[in-house]
């Protein structure tokens, strides 16, 4: 009961929103890149905080933050251990190999209409939930992690400020990768939702992660955008 820090730990940002329970609504955020210093203290205090409930992928930052609040004598649970969620409504071969962020995002659903969920996160994820359950997913490389490794591997590529194309093909090097790497991954996302829609009846597709904001335009032209999905599964976990 109170003020709880919501945590969405990833592979490139840990995300955080403090949400009053009673109010129900969201007072604070703090987002990191991982591989920033973060100073806890700056922004956890007990007073402040009365629990933190966290959704991670990435063990040693999850170990960083578990320390720091047993420290601080503030409670700290992870979404994985609540005894509400229901590991048969995943239908998967292991549920122990199944990543926090998955788990959320299948509780931020009501389960009345059948679902795509994308994240475009360091991975790019299309989860299916289908007739109340998770049907299973498709992971990528992120639009970013591809992107930067061929960059990186490329001795002639130089980054830019890279974004969505009006062109089929390039005159330049920068709109040719343009038009190959966030062109290109938004149409293997479309040609993956057009494969799992021939296969069941889906009512929704729904985006969300940090790198949404290049797919902005197209992700509005026919999808929804929830950029606080994570923090919602998050919440209907720790209420359910
Ligand atoms: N502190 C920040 N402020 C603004 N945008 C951020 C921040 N941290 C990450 N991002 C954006 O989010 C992207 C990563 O997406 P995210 O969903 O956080 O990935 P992951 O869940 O894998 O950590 C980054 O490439 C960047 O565009
Ligand atoms: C697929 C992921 C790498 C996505 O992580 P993210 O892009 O959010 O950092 C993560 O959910 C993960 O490590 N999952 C474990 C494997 C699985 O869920 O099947």
């Amino acid at each position: 009961m109170g003020k709880i820090l919501l945590t969405d730990i990833g592979n490139t940002s840990i995300h955080f929103k403090l949400y009053d329970e009673q109010k129900n609504i969201y007072l604070t955020e703090n987002r990191f890149y991982i591989n920033e210093k973060i100073k806890f203290s700056s922004f956890i205090n007990k007073g402040i905080v009365d629990e933190i409930v966290y959704s991670s992928v990435v063990p040693k930052l999850s170990k960083k933050l578990i320390n720091f609040a047993n420290k601080k004598g503030i409670k700290i649970r992870s979404i994985k251990d609540f005894k509400s969620i229901n590991y048969k409504k995943f239908n998967i071969e292991n549920t122990n190999e199944l990543g926090a962020d998955f788990v959320a995002y299948f509780h931020a659903m009501n389960n009345k209409k059948n679902h795509i969920i994308i994240s475009l996160g360091t991975a790019t994820t299309l989860s299916v939930i289908c007739n109340k359950k998770f049907e299973g997913a498709i992971i990528m490389p992120g639009i970013k992690t591809s992107l930067y490794s061929l960059i990186n591997k490329a001795a002639l590529l130089k980054t830019s400020n890279f974004h969505f194309s009006n062109q089929i093909i390039g005159k330049n090097t920068a709109e040719a990768i343009n038009i190959g790497s966030i062109n290109s991954h938004y149409y293997a996302i479309e040609k993956n939702i057009e494969l799992i829609k021939q296969n069941m009846k889906i009512d929704e597709v729904i985006f969300t992660g940090g790198n949404a904001y290049l797919l902005n335009e197209k992700i509005k032209e026919k999808y929804i955008l929830d950029e606080d999905l994570i923090f919602k599964g998050i919440i209907n976990i720790y209420n359910k």
